[in-house]
């Protein structure tokens, strides 16, 4: 029997490098994560595919699946819906495997609430001025969007107080280390693995 598999939630402001640094980490040798694809209502960005980097829905139908409960959360983030289908979550642990979740600050502390079995790590930046030009650099977004997501970030700093582990990501490699010593020391906590042991000695 193994365990149940173990939720991570990667999270931070955005522009500090999740996305990138979730892509490294998934391309890293060892590395053996389910990633859940979030829904969202907005544009499509050129170069992304539906059901790849999101399952892209209309507002209608996003509101459609918050009332039947069919999200484990979501958020309203600059004008738009995200969120993480809950089904594929569940089934996925409920497999052994380890979900990995990459969402921004608000999401990631209701899945807190509904899942706190889960690991919780906020990627953080060098310092905010690098978080502007990653942002800028990054080349999405309008001016008026770079503000509004900078605003959003100050406040999101604030609830780092909330999570397990703070990674900073300085040098993409070096965050992804990071992450999988994390991954690996959170495998061996013993409220994860004494049920197994407990289980194997009744029937020694
Ligand atoms: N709460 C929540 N946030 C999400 C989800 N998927 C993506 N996000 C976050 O929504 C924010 C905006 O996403 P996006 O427009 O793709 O921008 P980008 O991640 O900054 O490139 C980012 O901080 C994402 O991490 C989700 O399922 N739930
Ligand atoms: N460690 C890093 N050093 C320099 N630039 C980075 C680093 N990590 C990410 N970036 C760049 O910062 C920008 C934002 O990264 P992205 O992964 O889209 O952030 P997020 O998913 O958190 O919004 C991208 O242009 C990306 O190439």
């Amino acid at each position: 029997m193994s365990e149940r598999g173990l939720l991570i939630v990667l999270s931070g402001p955005s522009g500090v490098g999740k996305g990138t640094v979730r892509k490294a980490l998934f391309e890293s040798e060892g590395s053996d994560y389910e990633y859940s694809i979030s829904m969202t209502t907005r544009q499509m960005r050129k170069g992304e595919e539906d059901g790849v980097d999101y399952f892209f829905r209309s507002r209608e139908e996003f509101e459609e699946r918050i009332a039947s409960g069919k999200m484990l959360e979501y958020a309203e983030y600059v004008g738009n819906y995200y969120g993480t289908p809950l089904d594929y979550v569940n089934k996925t642990l409920d497999e052994g495997k380890d979900v990995f979740l990459e969402i921004e600050v608000q999401g990631a502390l209701k899945v807190r609430e509904k899942m706190p079995d889960g690991v919780f790590i906020f990627l953080t930046p060098p310092d905010f001025s690098e978080l502007k030009s990653r942002i800028v650099n990054r080349g999405t977004d309008e001016m008026s969007v770079i503000n509004e997501r900078m605003q959003v970030a100050r406040e999101e700093v604030e609830m780092m107080s909330h999570y397990d582990y703070a990674v900073v990501n300085d040098e993409v490699s070096k965050a992804v280390e990071r992450i999988q010593r994390i991954i690996a020391s959170e495998h061996c906590r013993v409220p994860r693995v004494i049920d197994r042991y407990k289980k194997m000695l009744k029937e020694f």
